[in-house]
Formats: C-alpha cells, structure tokens, sequence
C-alpha cells in the first residue's frame, strides 16, 4: 500500500486515521503491526482486505488493485484468497461451530466443506464443540472457531486482529504453532496486529503504527 489517508466522518467531526501509510509484504512472508489502542491497525487490516476504502492512495494484494474492484469483485476475492482472524470474532449467532466454519465453504461450492470444516475445529482443539453455538462457547472457543473459519480455504493471504488475545499462554502457543505451520505449508502471507512480543518475534518483519503513521523497526 502506498501513500494510504485514511478518516471516518463522525457527528463530532472527522477522525483522522491513516496518515500516509506506505508499506510492502513481500509475498509468502510474516509481518507483525504493533501500536498503541487506537493508533490505527485494525484500520489497516480493513483496508487490506478492501473492507474499507482509503480516502487517497493505493493497495496492491499481489495483482490486483483493490481500489479498482466493484464490492462484489471483492468479495469474491476475499472468499477466494484472504482469512481474516476479526478481534470480536464476527461468529453467526445462529449456526453451531461447524455450521461458521462450513458456511463459506458450501457458498463458494466447496467439496468436502463438512468434512474440511470438522478437522480444522479438530485441529484448533475444539473437537468436542462442533455442534455448540457461540453463545455456548467461552471467548478463547469462539476466537478458536473464528481461526478455524480463517483458514479452512487455505487463504493466500491471512491477517489476523489480535488472534490470541482471548487465549490461555498454552492454547495461545498452540493455535500460533498452528498458524505458522499453515503458512509455512501453503507458503501463505501472514499479517497479525498484536500487543504480545511472543507473537510480534515470530514474524520476518515487523512495523509499528503510530497516530496513523507507520514505523519499520
Ligand atoms: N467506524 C469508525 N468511525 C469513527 N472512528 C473510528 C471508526 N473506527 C475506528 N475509529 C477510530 O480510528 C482510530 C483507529 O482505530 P483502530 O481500531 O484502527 O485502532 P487500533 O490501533 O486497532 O486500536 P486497538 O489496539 O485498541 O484495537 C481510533 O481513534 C478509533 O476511535
């Protein structure tokens, strides 16, 4: 992304965001955004992900320009290509762990959704929760489900907003040797906002936003 302005309207005037954020993710590679509350990297990821607009500048993922797809273009390429770990998990209300897991699979037309969906919850140890809903799950079950529903396509692309943050030290450990093994295997690009040095000293690269500036450190 390159010279990115980035503001909200709000009643009480406009909020100034991003403030010429260039930045570049080689391909295949890890990055880590650290920052301060507020400071703009959740802002940033919704931007990656073309779920919001910049006001100024441009965002290249791999070939394509963001800025010059149509909303449903987008979607279609972000059920294609991208995984996106959400901080409040964004789980539908009405169907069990495996029913938000499969979902975008059956939509897209997947084969095996049910099948790929269960040993992805497996795989994030929820195996004994496939048919609960998400108000019957814990924080740290339903951040779970949210990662599982991330990566079940194989995302070329996987940004993840805080991924571990609801989990115990163990869980948190595992679900990031998970994480980073996927990416390894699939040679996928991984960009995760993060508070936790744990995580920000796993990745190649690491930048840190500041007042809607970024920093390479
Ligand atoms: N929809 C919105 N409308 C108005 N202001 C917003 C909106 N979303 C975010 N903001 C403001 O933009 C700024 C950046 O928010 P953002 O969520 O990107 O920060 P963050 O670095 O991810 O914070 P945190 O670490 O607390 O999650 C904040 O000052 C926030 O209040």
């Amino acid at each position: 992304m390159s010279d990115i302005h980035l503001s909200y309207p709000t009643e009480s005037g406009t909020v100034a965001v991003l403030n010429n954020a260039s930045l570049t993710i080689p391909p295949g590679e890890t990055l880590a955004i650290t920052g301060p509350s507020g400071s703009g990297k959740t802002s940033l990821l919704l931007l990656l992900s073309g779920l919001e607009r910049p006001d100024q500048g441009e965002i290249l993922v791999g070939s394509r320009r963001l800025g010059d797809m149509d909303s449903n273009a987008l979607a279609d390429w972000r059920s294609e290509h991208l995984g996106i770990i959400f901080q409040s998990f964004h789980l539908l209300p009405g169907l069990s762990a495996l029913g938000n897991v499969s979902l975008p699979l059956e939509i897209a037309g997947q084969a095996h959704a049910r099948e790929r969906s269960t040993a992805m919850l497996e795989a994030v140890g929820l195996s004994h929760r496939l048919q609960h809903y998400p108000t019957q799950l814990s924080g740290g079950e339903q951040q779970r489900v949210a990662i599982a529903r991330a990566l079940v396509h194989q995302p070329s692309l996987l940004l993840g907003d805080e991924p571990t943050g609801n989990l115990d030290h163990k869980t948190g450990e595992k679900i990031l040797t998970l994480l980073f093994d996927l990416h390894k295997e699939s040679k996928s690009t991984l960009v995760l906002v993060t508070h936790d040095e744990r995580v920000a000293e796993r990745c190649q690269h690491r930048v840190r936003m500041d007042a809607g500036r970024l920093h390479a450190l």
